[in-house]
């Protein structure tokens, strides 16, 4: 049986998809070097091997002696404020370390490519260009949404070039946990609002400070639109089949299409926690955009995708039962 490789899958979202691999009766080898990553978060079915996506011997290798049909690549640095500071670290990691496995994919022959892109890509949309489709401009803001619109222009072009396609994810916010609570967003200094106020609800934080108050926005908080990881993770398992029935190429949107508030995201926290945690308001975070939301349709019309946790209670619920038990 062939195997779907999983970069990064001791971290957050990977872990989740390879949950839901494992679920679907696959294969899954997991490369990881645990930079982020947590072991314990891995399904024990899968086969993990240490090791960094940039190493083309070993990808080569592993490619070959686990006779992988697919990549998913979700290994990557992602804090935003890191990237500013730190952008070789990004264009390292993110976009030079992807071109090393794709290289590898090209010289075994590996055709199937999915990958975690984001929001980020879009920078700062106006108000007339929400919600965001695959069609709005692309204007990164910061080297973070760069290296990754850098990776999905290396897609297209090997795409072009070799027997090679892939689906490019764009993430929103994605939040919450594993239902079944076998994973979920372990890594001990996210900056995740949903993250930090579940932390802040159950005492591991002092107080929660909103960034920014003075945005034009319904009530003054930045307006996102947050994903519960499992309907992510099912989009995953959809790509891959599009892919195996070798359809083309394409980029995704991934989001519900509606948004929330900074400050409807406390209330839901404190609600379902039944918790009353500080929260202080605090200046605008740099690079912040006052609302991003996914124009979603092509996901569901072209995957006939159905979220079935679009519920804001639910996702802060399952983030609030992960946190309490790790
Ligand atoms: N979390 C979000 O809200 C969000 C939003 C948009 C896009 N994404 C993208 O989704 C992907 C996964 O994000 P996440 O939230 O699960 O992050 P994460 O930090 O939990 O997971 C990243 C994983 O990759 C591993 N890793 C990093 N560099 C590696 C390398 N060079 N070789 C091998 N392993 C390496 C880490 O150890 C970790 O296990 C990233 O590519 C990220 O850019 C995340
Ligand atoms: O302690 C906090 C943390 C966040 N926020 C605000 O909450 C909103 C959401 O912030 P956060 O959870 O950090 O997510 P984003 O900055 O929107 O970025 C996330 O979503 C992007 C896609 O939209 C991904 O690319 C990024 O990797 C991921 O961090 C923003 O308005 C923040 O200013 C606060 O007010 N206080």
């Amino acid at each position: 049986m062939s195997s779907i490789l999983v970069t990064g899958g001791a971290g957050y979202i990977g872990s989740h998809v390879a949950h839901e691999l494992v679920d679907d009766g696959r294969q899954v080898v997991i490369l990881d070097n645990l930079s982020t990553g947590v072991r314990e978060n891995m399904p024990d079915e899968a086969t993990f091997v240490h090791g960094d996506v940039g190493d083309y011997e070993l990808v080569v290798r592993l490619l070959a002696e686990h006779d992988v049909a697919a990549v998913m690549h979700f290994a990557g640095n992602i804090v935003v404020p890191e990237s500013v500071e730190n952008p070789l670290k990004y264009y390292r990691n993110n976009t030079a370390a992807t071109r090393e496995l794709l290289s590898a994919c090209v010289a075994t022959g590996v055709g199937q490519f999915v990958f975690s892109s984001t929001a980020a890509v879009y920078g700062m949309p106006s108000a007339e260009e929400l919600p965001v489709t695959e069609e709005t401009p692309t204007a990164p803001i910061n080297p973070y949404g760069a290296s990754k619109l850098m990776t999905e222009w290396m897609l297209r072009d090997v795409d072009h070039a070799h027997d090679f396609r892939y689906v490019a994810l764009r993430y929103f916010n994605v939040a919450g946990a594993d239902p079944k609570g076998r994973t979920g967003q372990s890594t001990p200094q996210a900056t995740h609002l949903i993250k930090v106020c579940s932390q802040t609800a159950l005492g591991m934080r002092d107080e929660l400070s909103i960034f920014g108050t003075d945005y034009e926005t319904r009530d003054g908080t930045c307006i996102r639109d947050y994903i519960h990881v499992t309907d992510l993770a099912r989009v995953h398992i959809l790509a891959l089949e599009a892919l195996e029935r070798g359809e083309e190429s394409r980029v995704l949107n991934c989001g519900y299409g509606h948004g929330y508030t900074v400050r409807e995201v406390i209330d839901a926290v404190k609600r379902v926690s039944e918790v009353d945690f500080d929260v202080v308001e605090a200046p605008r975070r740099a690079g912040d955009p006052p609302e991003l939301i996914a124009d979603s349709t092509k996901l569901r019309e072209q995957f006939g995708w159905q979220p079935a946790h679009d519920d804001l209670d639910e996702i802060v619920r399952t983030a609030l039962e992960w946190e309490e038990q790790t």
